[in-house]
């Protein structure tokens, strides 16, 4: 996915930016991967064992959050099936002229899209109409979040300002919306099991932002990529839905959610370090760096060694095991909905390899997929999107 930054303005402050996205049964086999599964090179034969014993504090943490979003979701399902009309989303009760103004607030969210994340835009076109809606308005807030921190207004974003961005988002999930933006996010929040969690959690992320600026280790810099981007993946299938003949259990498809938010952060980090080091800022584990012989020095000096070669090899294969574990789920989304998100995975994913054929150099180069990768990357997530539930994705090279 790539970032282009614009701007759209929500009362009281101005965001900006693009989105360019860019075994069936995994039954009681738990999509996410611990830290000590990635060092040990790969998953254990019967993950949700092992990983019952070796979560990390923030694993923990965001594995609550993942159950209640399934709980959530389970509950609603098998409501659904003991109400003898199987609805898409819960019935509209509001009047008329409200729903005009909601149906003007859904098409704002979808002109943001179309306008800043135009690939992204275009693969929610294969949703349902109600879904695409719902899912444009979840962006919005996302990337008015985001330019709380990111924007050009950032320098006069205080803790205060998220606070009250905070009650606003309480505001939301309790029918009140502020703004029209809001309204179109309120009725979403309504019609679909989505937890109010996730979207505390993203806020969480962009106040520690604010006033942290290095990772001691793995685990701290997990709890930040859950915040800003895990979280995205939770807020987004409630929507998106999971396919009616989906054996896998409602957890086992958050996890791989989960994964795929933590994927695209990771890679987000690893393109960008140049960049955030100009602005003494280093999403990197320090205690991994300093096991690589480097220290802060060597970033901000930017100098590519051998010693950060292998750093980056091993920063990269993590990634690459998020996006492994993304990939277990999205075939068990709506059929509808798995090609964006293949979209999404195939197009980040490459910004790996790009980094790679750059030498690992992220101080003077960026990472980014050419035109024609980009094109070609659409086809190909729209062919793996027809694979149905059950098939096992062996063209991925896992199992
Ligand atoms: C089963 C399965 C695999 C389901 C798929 C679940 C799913 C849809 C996951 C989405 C994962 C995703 C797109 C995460 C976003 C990751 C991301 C890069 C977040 C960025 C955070 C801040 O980082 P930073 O400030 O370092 O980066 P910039 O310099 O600002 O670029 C974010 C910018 C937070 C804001 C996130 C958004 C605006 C994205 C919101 C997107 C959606 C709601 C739609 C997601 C849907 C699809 C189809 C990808
Ligand atoms: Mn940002």
């Amino acid at each position: 996915m790539n970032f282009c930054v614009k701007w759209l303005n929500p009362p009281p402050q101005t965001l900006v930016i693009i989105i360019n996205f860019g075994d069936k049964d995994m039954g009681r086999t738990n999509a996410s991967m611990t830290k000590a599964q990635y060092e040990s090179g790969v998953a254990t034969e019967d993950p949700l064992d092992h990983q019952r014993s070796t979560f990390s504090s923030s694993e923990q943490k965001v594995q609550e959050v993942v159950a209640k979003q399934a709980a959530m979701v389970d509950e609603l399902q098998s409501r659904r099936r003991r109400s003898a009309a199987v609805q898409d989303v819960r019935p509209d009760l509001i009047p008329v002229s409200s729903q005009e103004l909601l149906e003007e607030a859904y098409v704002r969210c979808g002109e943001v899209c179309a306008e800043y994340a135009k690939t992204f835009y275009l693969g929610t076109k294969l949703m349902t109409p109600e879904r695409q809606r719902a899912i444009w308005a979840i962006y919005v807030w996302c990337r008015r979040t985001d330019e709380l921190v990111d924007g050009p207004n950032a320098s006069r974003i205080t803790p205060t300002a998220l606070d009250r961005w905070e009650d606003r988002l309480e505001d939301i999930f309790q029918g009140q919306p502020y703004d029209m933006l809001d309204a179109a996010l309120a009725d979403t929040v309504a019609k679909y099991p989505v937890d109010i969690q996730p979207f505390r959690d993203m806020i969480d992320g962009m106040r520690m932002d604010m006033v942290k600026s290095r990772y001691a280790n793995f685990d701290e810099l997990y709890l930040y990529c859950y915040d800003v981007a895990g979280t995205v993946g939770l807020m987004s299938v409630p929507v998106m839905g999971i396919s009616s003949s989906s054996k896998a259990t409602t957890e086992s498809v958050y996890n791989a959610a989960l994964a795929l938010g933590i994927a695209n952060q990771l890679t987000n980090i690893l393109r960008d370090v140049g960049e955030d080091a100009r602005r003494k800022r280093i999403y990197l584990p320090q205690d991994e760096l300093a096991r690589f012989g480097l220290s802060d020095e060597d970033i901000f000096a930017g100098r590519v060694t051998e010693k950060w070669r292998a750093f980056m090899r091993d920063q990269i294969k993590r990634a690459r095991m998020f996006f492994a574990e993304a990939e277990k789920g999205v075939m068990e989304l709506d059929k509808d909905s798995r090609w964006p998100v293949w979209a999404s995975l195939l197009l980040y994913q490459q910004i790996l390899d790009s980094l790679e054929a750059n030498d690992y150099d992220n101080f003077t180069k960026r990472a980014y997929v050419g035109k024609w990768k980009k094109l070609l990357s659409l086809p190909a997530a729209y062919a793996l999107a027809l694979m149905p539930p059950t098939s096992s994705p062996k063209l991925l090279g896992f199992s």
